[in-house]
């Protein structure tokens, strides 16, 4: 088992050159002042990544399409298109706990590019529709939390359903990811859920997420996932 890797959101070229040279293992491309998964313009996504591969960065990259709402498919596809096009690695999509969100499940899965559908779990998860996207064989999936002021994905949720996406999406054969709020203090709690990689925006901002990404902070961390030894419930 590979130690848990760690996925950071950048906003710019700059954040992305911090990130891909202090340790983190995915770039995640979007903008934190918009919220859990605010999207960046197309041109700033198409700028990122043409950075960071000239540069020879390793590390895979995504991008968000922006919070949008369930029930707007058609807008949801355009954005998907349009950041495929920018040629990140993956297509992170919110996915909320709403009957629409099969729909767009099932939508995305049939786009052909590598979508990671991103269960919003403030308000808990609906294994139903996890079941739902494990069979449709996503590359990737994860979950994390709007609300960030609301405390950590470990405040929002039981551990026991953490333990058991964890589970149930790693039976699929996806990778499987959590994210929201988390904390230093919290690594021991997920390197025991382990999970294949954990995001991070709170946790490497020098103030709150929406400010600038600090390289001590995350350097720091990713130390203490590097340093960690590989959970035996993996
Ligand atoms: O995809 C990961 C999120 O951007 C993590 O942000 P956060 O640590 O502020 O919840």
């Amino acid at each position: 088992m590979m130690r848990m890797r760690m996925l950071v959101s950048v906003r710019d070229v700059a954040e992305a050159r911090i990130a891909a040279r202090s340790g983190a293992d995915f770039i995640d491309l979007k903008e934190p002042r918009d919220g859990a998964l605010g999207g960046l313009p197309v041109d700033a996504v198409a700028r990122v990544v043409q950075a960071l591969r000239e540069q020879g960065s390793p590390q895979p990259i995504s991008a968000t399409i922006g919070d949008l709402p369930m029930n707007d498919l058609p807008a949801i596809l355009a954005r998907v298109e349009a950041v495929a096009a920018c040629g990140v690695d993956y297509v992170k999509v919110g996915i909320e706990r709403e009957t629409a969100s099969g729909a767009v499940l099932d939508a995305l899965a049939a786009t052909g590019h590598r979508i990671i559908p991103v269960f919003i779990a403030d308000r808990g998860l609906d294994f139903e529709q996890v079941a739902h996207a494990c069979a449709l064989k996503f590359p990737g999936m994860m979950v994390d939390t709007a609300d960030k002021l609301a405390g950590s994905l470990f405040d929002l949720m039981p551990v026991a359903d953490l333990r058991r996406f964890v589970a149930r999406v790693r039976a699929s054969g996806a990778l499987v990811g959590l994210a929201g709020a988390l904390r230093h203090a919290q690594l021991p709690a997920l390197q025991e859920l382990a999970p294949d990689f954990a995001g991070f925006r709170s946790a490497v901002c020098a103030g709150d997420r929406s400010g600038a990404l600090d390289p001590e902070r995350l350097r720091e961390l990713a130390a203490r996932l590097r340093a960690a030894p590989a959970p035996l419930s993996a």
